[in-house]
């Protein structure tokens, strides 16, 4: 079944042409739909490559939806920085999972550490963010 695939969002005062990943399916099977995915890609990344001109892409999507895929090919074909904002948070509260930061503390505090991540990104330039599942609940992360 068709997957919700993760939109892509650059930080632009003009749009660029919109890049589109669809994730069709799981598994063994979808293997070579993949390949041929990541070279289409790689592709549209080259394409947009000029009109970005150095701003960040920050990708988001439901849970699973391929952003950390996406977020990697992006970034090696852009020459970008990439980065995870769990990770990120993982790293600012001392964590090893965005489970524990739940169990241990709470949902609300882990959004909290998760808008401070994205907040200190947008500074910088030149960086593919997969951002979490639920990054987009909170208007102030867009
Ligand atoms: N285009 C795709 N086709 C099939 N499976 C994919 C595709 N993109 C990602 N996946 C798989 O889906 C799973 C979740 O992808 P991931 O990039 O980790 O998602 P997210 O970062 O949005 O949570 C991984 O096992 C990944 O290998
Ligand atoms: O924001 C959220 O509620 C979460 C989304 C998921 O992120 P992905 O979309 O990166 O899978 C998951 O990894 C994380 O533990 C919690």
């Amino acid at each position: 079944p068709a997957a919700a695939a993760p939109a892509l969002r650059a930080r632009a005062a003009r749009p660029v042409a919109p890049l589109c990943c669809v994730q069709t399916s799981r598994g063994h099977q979808s293997l070579h739909n993949s390949v041929d995915e990541a070279l289409l890609l790689k592709r549209k990344a080259e394409e947009v490559q000029f009109e970005l001109n150095g701003r960040c892409i920050y990708l988001v999507g439901m849970m699973g939806s391929g952003k950390s895929t996406v977020g990697k090919i992006l970034a090696e074909v852009l020459g970008y920085s990439y980065f995870d904002s769990d990770s990120l948070v993982e790293q600012a509260v001392g964590m090893p999972s965005v489970a524990q930061i739940f169990k241990v503390h709470s949902e609300a505090f882990f959004r909290d550490s998760e808008s401070s991540v994205l907040r200190d990104l947008s500074s910088m330039h030149r960086l593919v963010v997969a951002t979490g599942g639920g990054a987009v609940i909170r208007p102030v992360n867009w």
